[in-house]
């Protein structure tokens, strides 16, 4: 199976990185800086205490010569557009796309310009960075990632993700409820990155103030009611490990917006992951006062990067 990945990044560089190790034939489609490096240091994952490297093969935007059987786009949410162009040329008419961006938002666009059926839902739970000289750094003690068909059945490209999957040490399973799943990861990872950011600290940090515990607990509700308006509220385990983990007194996390604040960073994905959520609630005649006040925090932090 002929994979091609969007972005040497973080997510597309370690999931990538790990298929190519255990044998599968991947090509990283990049831009001039991210080729660059690769082309003088490989591709570099610092993961449980042990560097891997390798040579990896990669293309760049203009010079794709056939379709990919499958396509694993990585780029964050505020990339999509100029990412929907650099892959077109490898969606032939077979060829599957799977994105594991964060939230729901990406799906509109690519349906509009690929065709609802060819495009598969993907989730990922791990805290990977890529930092300015391309190390991509692991630092969650997980790495699962789900995927599988939003409504048709599944295409023969899962069957192969998951085989080639099982001969690395990532945790990959297909999932035939991937909906379900991404409105799970999204209502977390709201909940998290609107605590997270608009305090400004982990998750620890804020269970040790006055209001932390209440505010988490009112954020965890607002995400919930928004899902269940649109019939995915968050399943019995999900819900708890949220909870749990949002709540945790001894928690150093802090959402993965927020290591881009700290990292000073210009863009951030707050329209994809919170004002989305926001709209979808606003459709639904939900309110969302919490959520509503971390995106405009967003927003000026936002304008501010963006007039500096
Ligand atoms: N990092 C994490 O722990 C997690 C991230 N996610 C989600 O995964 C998605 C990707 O995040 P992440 O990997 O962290 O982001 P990164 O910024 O680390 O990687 C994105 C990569 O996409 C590349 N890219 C963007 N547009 C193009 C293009 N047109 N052509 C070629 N390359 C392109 C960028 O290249 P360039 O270097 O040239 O800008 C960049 O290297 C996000 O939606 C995020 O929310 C989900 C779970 C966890
Ligand atoms: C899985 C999780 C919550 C890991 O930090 C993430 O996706 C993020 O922070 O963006």
């Amino acid at each position: 199976m002929r994979i091609l990945v969007l972005g040497a990044g973080a997510i597309g560089g370690y999931y990538g990185l790990h298929l190519a190790e255990a044998g599968a034939d991947v090509s990283f489609l990049v831009r001039d800086r991210r080729a660059a490096q690769l082309a003088r240091d490989g591709l570099v994952v610092a993961s449980r205490g042990q560097e891997l490297r390798r040579p990896v093969r990669h293309v760049q935007a203009g010079r794709i010569e056939a379709p990919a059987d499958l396509v694993l786009l990585t780029c964050k949410a505020y990339d999509l557009d100029g990412a929907l162009d650099a892959i077109a040329p490898a969606v032939g008419p077979e060829t599957i796309v799977l994105p594991l961006l964060n939230g729901l938002a990406h799906f509109d666009a690519l349906d509009a310009r690929f065709g609802a059926g060819r495009i598969l839902g993907g989730a990922c739970y791990i805290a990977v960075t890529l930092t300015p000289d391309g190390t991509i750094h692991h630092a969650s003690p997980g790495d699962l990632i789900l995927f599988g068909p939003r409504a048709a059945a599944a295409p023969w490209q899962v069957e192969t993700l998951t085989t080639l999957f099982a001969a690395t040490p990532i945790t990959a399973r297909s999932s035939t409820t991937i909906l379900q799943d991404l409105w799970e990861k999204w209502c977390m990872l709201a909940a998290g990155a609107a605590l997270t950011c608009l305090m400004r600290g982990t998750v620890g940090e804020i269970m040790a103030t006055d209001a932390g515990p209440g505010i988490a607990d009112a954020l965890i509700s607002e995400c919930r009611a928004i899902a269940d308006a649109h019939g995915h509220a968050p399943r019995p385990p999900s819900a708890t490990q949220t909870h749990r983990m949002l709540t945790d007194p001894a928690s150093r996390w802090a959402a993965s917006m927020m290591r881009d604040i700290d990292a000073g960073l210009p863009r951030l994905e707050a329209d994809a992951i919170l004002g989305d959520l926001i709209r979808r609630g606003t459709a639904a005649g939900i309110a969302a006062p919490l959520l509503t006040a971390a995106h405009c925090n967003l927003q000026v932090y936002a304008a501010r990067a963006a007039n500096a």
